[in-house]
């Protein structure tokens, strides 16, 4: 008797610390807002949100004072298990969803990425198979059109239709491998709208690298140093502005990966002013955290480490790319983690266009964004949260869901503490590759627990994954960030379909006609806009922005005398004036 007792006993009580979690006295940051507040979750999923919750009794709590409860990150860019220029990455989906959970992200997006001639489902299928029962956190796709054929377009619309797929990635690189002509591009890009899918683009000039390869290789640049020379800012610049003009010739909203130079993000500003649908850009952890000056390290093996495409750019640039996130010419940060263990790096040791193209960032995304972007003021922790995961959710038609910490989203958040300090180190890491592009950074902010679909997985800095527990999330088509801007006349036309959870505030957009929204000082005085994300990738510019960029807020009001078709919501802060954050 006693055996089976005492175990239905444990079972209880597993079950209860297990289901029912109080996260207490911490501080909630959205993407629109921070407020102090208990977030009370049952099931993996967020029962409630507020002060003096009636919460029942078994209940795990953990104290949260100090801490900032954030929406784990979202990095829609991730490539694990991906065979590639005769390499496979070192992260699988095990190692590279671990390394995800402990750097604070709690969904990743990878890219099944076809062979030439090969079945999208098929591929589909495999990426799967090799993900469902590794994957630590939950996990989502993109599928890579990397050639083209009316069987292909078919296969896109069973995708979105039956296989939960609504995002499709182009390459105007990786020439004789990948990359598309402009017209199939411009067929891809039709589909995707037929199907209210998002088109995503690799923008660098593939013909002109390969030209540029076979001129430097001539006189004798075998070295990583040549992998930048043969892809400027001006190749990744022009790939930019062609994607933009054809994705607005066929009418398409367009998101475009690893915008990683200054000339693509001006390429991209000035598109904007332009373009009929959202468009959206999406920068790295590699970019705002290291630079092109690793390519003439001396080292083959330091210097390799750091080549993906498009590459790292000069000094300077990780500054601006900071500052175009925070000022939405770009809205969301991935990591394109790619890792390739040294002995595929050296593939390349006589021909740098062999080596095979990618890094890390999985793991450190998000310290790395705190660090340059937080710390430094140039964000405040709600434009962390969107760059880092409100946009993304948004963005792949994953929020509320994902992305918010609010009544009936998935319990998956990240309880991040800004006082803690640590090195980035590959002797530290989580990743299976021995090497870090940010090693020896030093950080201020890291998550100290992480909670994955209500379970702790993260507990006070120690790591506690479970490999399979994550599941795939289907992602259905016409997200409204993507194809709902033009309708939306305000925050009502962007409620959430009856099947997802309603968040506990309305979000922050600007919407309507793609032009930019200009708010005076004047306009501004006493008020602060809630939030800086916007789904539709529209501007808030100066001279407003920047007085928004230290602000807390509570009270909603409407601004007038704004263009009708413009609805933005604005908060007063207590007592009238910005005040501190946190
Ligand atoms: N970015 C990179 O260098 N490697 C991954 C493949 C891609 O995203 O182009
Ligand atoms: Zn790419
Ligand atoms: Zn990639």
């Amino acid at each position: 008797m006693a055996g089976p007792v005492a175990q239905s006993l444990t079972g209880i009580n597993i079950k209860s610390s297990q289901n029912r979690l109080l996260i207490k006295n911490g501080r909630v940051v959205n993407e629109d807002g921070m407020e102090d507040a208990d977030v009370y979750i049952e099931d993996g999923i967020i029962k409630q949100v507020g002060r003096n919750l009636i919460i029942p009794g078994g209940t795990r709590t953990i104290d949260a004072t100090g801490l900032l409860v954030m929406p784990g990150g979202i990095d829609p860019h991730t490539h694990f298990e991906l065979e590639m220029m005769g390499a496979k990455t070192a992260d699988d989906f095990y190692k590279g969803t671990r390394a995800a959970v402990a750097g604070g992200t709690t969904t990743i997006i990878d890219f099944v990425l076809p062979e030439k001639g090969q079945s999208l489902v098929e591929a589909y299928n495999h990426w799967r198979q090799k993900a469902d029962n590794k994957v630590c956190c939950d996990y989502a796709l993109h599928v890579g059109v990397t050639w083209w054929s009316p069987s292909v377009k078919k296969e896109m619309q069973q995708l979105v239709e039956e296989h939960g797929i609504n995002s499709f990635k182009m390459f105007m690189a990786y020439k004789d491998a990948w990359m598309l002509n402009d017209y199939e591009l411009c067929q891809v890009m039709e589909t995707c709208v037929e199907l209210k899918a998002l088109p995503l683009i690799h923008a660098e000039n593939g013909s002109i690298i390969a030209r540029n390869t076979e001129k430097l290789l001539a006189a004798g640049v075998t070295g990583p140093e040549g992998h930048a020379l043969s892809r400027d800012e001006e190749v990744e610049a022009e790939a930019v502005n062609r994607a933009c003009v054809i994705a607005n010739q066929m009418n398409s909203p367009l998101y475009i990966v690893h915008v990683m130079s200054k000339s693509a993000v001006q390429a991209l500003r000035l598109a904007r002013t332009r373009q009929k649908q959202p468009l959206f850009g999406e920068t790295l952890a590699a970019t705002i955290g290291t630079d092109g000056s690793h390519y003439g390290n001396a080292c083959f093996r330091h210097a390799a480490a750091h080549v993906l495409s498009p590459p790292l750019r000069a000094r300077d640039t990780p500054a601006a790319i900071v500052d175009a996130l925070a000022h939405d010419d770009l809205q969301i940060i991935a990591s394109d983690n790619c890792t390739f263990h040294e002995k595929d790096k050296e593939l390349g040791k006589d021909n740098f266009s062999k080596i095979p193209n990618g890094v890390n960032g999985v793991e450190d995304r998000m310290a790395i964004l705190w660090q340059k972007a937080v710390n430094t003021g140039a964000m405040d922790p709600c434009r962390f949260v969107a760059v880092s995961s409100a946009a993304a959710a948004r963005a792949f038609h994953l929020w509320p869901r994902k992305g918010r910490v609010a009544e009936g989203a998935d319990a998956d958040l990240a309880l991040w503490d800004p006082r803690r300090e640590r090195t980035v180190s590959a002797h530290a890491h989580h990743h299976a590759v021995d090497f870090n592009i940010f090693e020896g950074t030093h950080v201020i902010g890291s998550p100290q627990y992480v909670i994955v679909n209500g379970r702790v997985c993260l507990d006070d800095g120690e790591l506690r994954v479970v490999e399979g527990f994550g599941k795939f999330l289907p992602t259905p088509p016409a997200a409204p960030a993507a194809y709902g801007a033009r309708e939306r006349t305000s925050d009502a036309s962007d409620a959430p379909p009856a099947d997802t959870p309603s968040p506990r505030a309305s979000p922050v957009y600007t919407n309507g006609t793609p032009t930019e929204l200009s708010i005076s000082n004047k306009q501004m005085e006493g008020l602060s806009v809630s939030g800086c994300s916007t789904p539709t990738g529209r501007k808030m510019r100066e001279p407003g922005q920047r007085d928004l960029q230290n602000s807390t807020f509570s009270i909603s009001q409407e601004l007038e005398g704004l263009d009708t078709k413009t609805s933005v919501r604005v908060r007063n802060p207590p007592g009238g004036k910005s005040s501190g954050l946190w």
